[in-house]
């Protein structure tokens, strides 16, 4: 399988945890780099390719190279990279989907520095990504060995979830979520366990009432289609171990509900996966870390792991195609 790497925002960690995932992985997994070669870390050994490579090159780190403009300052972001970070991506996605890369994974972007230099209009790569791929609804899933998160409502205020938790999005999201675990993970069965978005699931409407009012029918529904799916549980008491135990993935009310535990639990091996659309896409669970950057400090365990992770699903869809 063949993976194509984009830059992700120059100045932050994501050159330096690729170039460490590279010789991690160089004789494992077919990696080609998409990005301006001067961002690396100095001393990188890198071989320029004109088209992604299909096999482990452990001697040098495969690079689609593309000129950024200036060098990039560890830490501050430079606009004037905005339309290449933003190409990168878009150039990945081309890739895998006419079959020339077998997955995309992307290193972390920083929103505001491509809002700042490129009028960047989506809210992060998920979003993004689905615009690309002309799929109206994607899912953001995080996972690690130890949980599997999915947040229904991804990018948006607090203050507009309530609105945004619709029947309907929580209902695509079950569904995509599901197909995804038996298609790409191996999971006959998804048993999956749903947030309630307020305390103590509602409490009964005591304490809010979406959960009767759009959360439990929609999950009624959902049941009556042979999927197996309990809640709207509790959210607090829902990710200590023995209640991981009971389900596959967990789907969550909004960003901070399901990755928060996640983080907590796993920050160093999660992975970033983006269910729905027609090509696989993972990502390393953390941002652009510029407190570090620059420092040779960074872990690329997450990055590691989202480049198997990739290799793996595509591998797993050759087998199993739709
Ligand atoms: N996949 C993505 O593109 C992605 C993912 C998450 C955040 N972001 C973006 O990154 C930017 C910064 O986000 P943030 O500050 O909330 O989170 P962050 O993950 O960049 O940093 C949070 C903390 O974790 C540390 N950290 C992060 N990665 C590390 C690594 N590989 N090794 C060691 N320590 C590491 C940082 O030093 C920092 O202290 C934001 O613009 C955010 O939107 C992008
Ligand atoms: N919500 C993600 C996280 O905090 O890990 C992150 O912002 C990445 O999102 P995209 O994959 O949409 O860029």
């Amino acid at each position: 399988m063949s993976v194509v790497i984009s830059c992700g925002e120059p100045a932050g960690v994501g050159p330096e945890v690729a170039a460490k995932a590279w010789a991690a992985l160089a004789a494992e997994i077919a990696l080609t780099w998409i990005g301006d070669p001067r961002h690396l870390p100095a001393g990188t050994p890198v071989r320029e390719v004109s088209a992604p490579v299909s096999a482990p090159s452990p001697d040098a780190l495969p690079v689609l190279a593309r000129d950024f403009g200036p060098p990039a300052v560890p830490g501050t972001p430079n606009p004037a990279h905005a339309p290449g970070v933003v190409a990168a991506i878009e150039e990945g996605v081309a890739l895998v989907r006419s079959g020339a890369a077998s997955a995309l994974c992307t290193a972390p972007i920083h929103k505001a520095a491509l809002i700042d230099g490129a009028a960047f209009a989506y809210p992060g790569h998920t979003e993004f990504l689905a615009a690309l791929a002309g799929v109206e609804r994607v899912v953001m899933m995080l996972a690690c060995d130890a949980l599997k998160v999915v947040p229904a409502t991804i990018h948006i205020p607090l203050a507009e979830v309530p609105e945004a938790l619709t029947a309907d999005l929580l209902s695509e999201t079950i569904r995509i979520t599901a197909a995804s675990l038996t298609r790409d993970f191996g999971v006959a069965r998804p048993r999956i366990a749903v947030a309630g978005l307020n305390p103590h699931a509602g409490e009964a409407g005591k304490i809010g009432g979406e959960e009767l009012a759009v959360m439990i029918p929609a999950l009624e529904a959902l049941r009556g289609e042979g999927l197996d799916v309990t809640g709207p549980l509790p959210a607090d008491t829902m990710f200590h171990a023995a209640a991981r135990s009971r389900y596959d993935a967990a789907v969550c009310a909004y960003h901070d509900q399901a990755l928060i535990p996640i983080k907590t639990i796993d920050f160093a091996g999660g992975v970033n996966v983006t269910l729905g659309l027609p090509f696989v896409r993972t990502s390393p669970d953390h941002g652009t870390a510029f407190d570090i950057a620059g420092r040779g400090v960074a872990d690329p365990t997450s990055m590691i792991a989202a480049l198997r992770m990739a290799a793996a699903m595509a591998a797993a869809r050759a087998r199993r195609p739709r």
